[in-house]
């Protein structure tokens, strides 16, 4: 039997409700909170049969030991299970286009991840990869900040990165890590295919191993002072740059 945690936040719930509304055990609501959107989260809810208790903001509160984070909503859920446990598993599948990744290598900061999450999702992302030492999980202040991507986009935690990109490059997937300095450029690289974007960490960067592991190194440049971006900031303006060179290559649109 699975053992039931605690989701919050507006869009992590609804986005729940919406991809396995089987697994959520009860919706608690802030009775002062109802409004229109709460009151169109509660039909979904009631459509499908999930109770709802409706309680003062402090028990809410009390769920997530922080005070007004949860928008007015928390979830009591079951874990659902991955639609991909493994790498294989995404590259096995009935993908409509070539296999699209994002690897972060020791992204620690929940906001961090969470905003990976959502923007990876906007962009088609078929499964994020992350090393299961030195990185954040699943945890519930991500899928607050990923605004129901957590429950759409995969997560895939392994216990030896490189190994992973290998096994990727393997099969045939382009393997590009963003670095400061590195030799290319996001601006005239060709990122078509099936391939897998790798972003570093908030303070160290990428791991030398992984960077050596790399098919390619490229820089997003940047005209002011600042030294480097934010991880999420960084994977979602390359995320695009990759989306839009396969629209333009004729795929998905
Ligand atoms: C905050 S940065 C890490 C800064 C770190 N001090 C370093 O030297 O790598 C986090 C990650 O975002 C990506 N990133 C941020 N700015 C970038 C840029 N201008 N070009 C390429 N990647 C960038 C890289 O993947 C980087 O590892």
């Amino acid at each position: 039997m699975s053992e039931a945690r605690i989701l919050f936040g507006f869009h992590a719930v609804l986005s729940r409700m919406r991809q396995h509304g089987s697994s959520i055990q009860e919706i608690i609501i802030d009775q002062d909170r109802v409004d229109a959107r709460m009151r169109d989260l509660l039909e979904m809810a009631k459509s499908q049969n999930i109770r709802v208790i409706q309680a003062e903001r402090h028990r809410l509160d009390g769920f997530i030991g922080a005070h007004g984070r949860h928008q007015g909503v928390i979830a009591r859920v079951i874990e659902t299970p991955m639609p991909y446990k493994d790498i294989h598993d995404v590259l096995e599948s009935d993908l409509d286009e070539p296999p699209f990744f994002l690897i972060l290598d020791g992204v620690q900061d929940p906001h961090n991840l969470g905003a990976c999450l959502r923007v990876a999702d906007a962009m088609g992302v078929h499964a994020i990869i992350a090393p299961k030492d030195r990185s954040v999980g699943l945890n519930g202040t991500v899928r607050k900040v990923a605004s129901g991507a957590a429950e759409t986009v995969p997560f895939i935690s392994v216990t030896n990165l490189a190994r992973t990109i290998r096994e990727l490059k393997e099969a045939g997937v382009y393997i590009v890590g963003t670095t400061m300095d590195a030799p290319g450029s996001l601006h005239n690289t060709k990122l078509e295919g099936p391939i897998a974007l790798v972003m570093g960490a908030e303070g160290d960067g990428m791991r030398r191993l992984t960077q050596e592991t790399c098919d390619a190194l490229i820089t997003i440049p940047m005209f002011g002072s600042v030294q480097s971006l934010n991880v999420s900031v960084a994977s979602g303006i390359a995320l695009y740059e990759i989306r839009r060179q396969r629209v333009l290559a004729g795929g998905k649109a």
